[in-house]
Parts: structure tokens; C-alpha cells; sequence
């Protein structure tokens, strides 16, 4: 946290209003132009994580920038005047061409890679009968639906690379320290699966 906010001090030296330098103040928590008397403060920007079921599996997505085999749960920014919710189905819509209900607010998380995003992670179920998944290959490599044995057997692969059969790296999930790690533990161990009903 202290690395993203010393980022933030870096970026913004000057006032956007009338280019002079900007003054931080003695705690760290904003930035003032003694010019125009602007104040700014440190931003984060609001993502949302959603891992989707549709009662027995959990749909799970790669992009081209993830490590070899890697999976994770859907995420995007939201966009202004947005709300958690309305990001949530728009996000899932637009990644994978579903339509999700029964959301469920999981935990949130402070994300500083590659600048300070607040992740907000939930659980949704995709609407009963509609799990053809409609890959945008413009945001994604790769999306599946995945059993919870495939699930729970990655979540132990804490080394992919040094079980590779034949050069493939085999699926493996997100490092604790992600959020997207804890949403799908949950809908391992809670069997989220069945208390959100496809
Ligand atoms: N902690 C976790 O478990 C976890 C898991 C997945 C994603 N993430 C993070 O969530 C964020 C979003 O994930 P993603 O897959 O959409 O990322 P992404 O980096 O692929 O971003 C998608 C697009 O959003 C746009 N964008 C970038 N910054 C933005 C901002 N501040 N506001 C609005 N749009 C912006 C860019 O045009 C980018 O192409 C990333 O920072 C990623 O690192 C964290």
C-alpha cells in the first residue's frame, strides 16, 4: 500500500488546473497547489471480481497477459455512475455473453498492481438453463466452466511449472494473496454452489 501511494505522490507533482507544483502535505493523505488552492487525493478505482456458478461448476477466465495455465474469476473496473451490481452484469455479459442473478457480496480487497484498485469481490449464479459461454476474445484468451474436483485439485497446485507433463503447464489458480484466490476457496469449502442456486 505504501509503494502505491508513494506512486500516486510521483504522479502527480503538478496541478492539473494550472501546471504549478503541488505541495504534500506533512501525513502523506493529499497534495495541494498553493496556487490555485486545489486539493488532491490519493484515488483508487472500484473493480469488480465475480465468480459465477451455475450450481455444480464455476465459470473461470485467462487472459493472454496471465501466467501459462492460469485461471481467475472475471474482473473489470467500473465505469462512472455505475454500481457494483449494474458493473457485476455488465462485466459478465460483456466477457462471456452470460446473464448472472443472485448476487452475493463476498469480501473486498486494496490491489495495488498495477495502481491502487479497491477489488470488490462476489458470487453470482448464471441464469438457470443459459451457460453457453460467448468469449470476448478482444478482453479474453480463454473462459471454462470447471467441475469443483477440477477445482479443488488446482487450488493445490502451488508449483504448476514443476508438474508440467510434456511442456503444457496444467490449470492452476491465483496466489493466496489475490482475492480471486479467496472467492474461489469459498465456493469450494462453503459449496457456494448450492447456497446460490443456479
Ligand atoms: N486481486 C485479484 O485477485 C485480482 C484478480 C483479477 C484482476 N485484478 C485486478 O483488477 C483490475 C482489473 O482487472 P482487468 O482484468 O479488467 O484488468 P485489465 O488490466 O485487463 O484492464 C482492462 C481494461 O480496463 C481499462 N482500465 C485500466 N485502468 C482503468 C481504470 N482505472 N478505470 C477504468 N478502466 C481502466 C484499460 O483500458 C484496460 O484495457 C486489474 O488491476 C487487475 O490487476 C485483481
Amino acid at each position: 500500500m505504501a509503494q502505491a501511494l508513494l506512486r500516486w505522490h510521483d504522479a502527480h507533482q503538478f496541478c492539473s488546473r494550472c501546471g504549478q507544483p503541488t505541495e504534500k502535505n506533512v501525513a502523506g493523505s493529499k497534495r495541494v497547489c498553493p496556487a490555485s488552492k486545489s486539493i488532491y487525493y490519493p484515488q483508487m478505482a472500484p473493480v469488480v471480481i465475480t465468480l459465477v456458478s451455475d450450481g455444480t461448476r464455476c465459470l473461470l477466465a485467462r487472459q493472454s497477459s496471465f501466467p501459462k495455465g492460469m485461471y481467475s474469476a472475471l474482473a473489470g473496473f467500473c465505469d462512472i455512475g455505475e454500481s457494483v451490481e449494474e458493473a457485476v452484469h455488465r462485466e459478465v455479459a460483456e466477457e462471456v455473453g452470460l446473464e448472472v442473478e443472485r448476487l452475493q457480496y463476498s469480501a473486498s480487497q486494496h490491489w495495488p498492481f498495477p495502481n491502487s484498485s479497491l477489488m470488490i469481490a462476489c458470487h453470482a449464479a448464471v441464469k438457470p438453463g443459459h451457460t453457453e459461454i460467448k468469449v470476448n476474445l478482444r478482453e479474453l484468451e480463454a473462459a471454462a466452466w470447471f467441475t469443483h474436483d477440477e477445482v479443488v485439485t488446482a487450488l493445490k497446485r502451488n508449483d504448476p511449472y514443476t508438474q508440467q507433463q510434456n511442456g503444457t503447464v496444467p490449470f492452476w489458480l491465483p496466489p493466496k494473496l489475490a482475492i480471486a484466490h479467496h472467492l474461489i476457496k469459498e465456493w469450494v469449502e462453503k459449496s457456494t454452489c448450492s447456497t446460490v442456486p443456479a
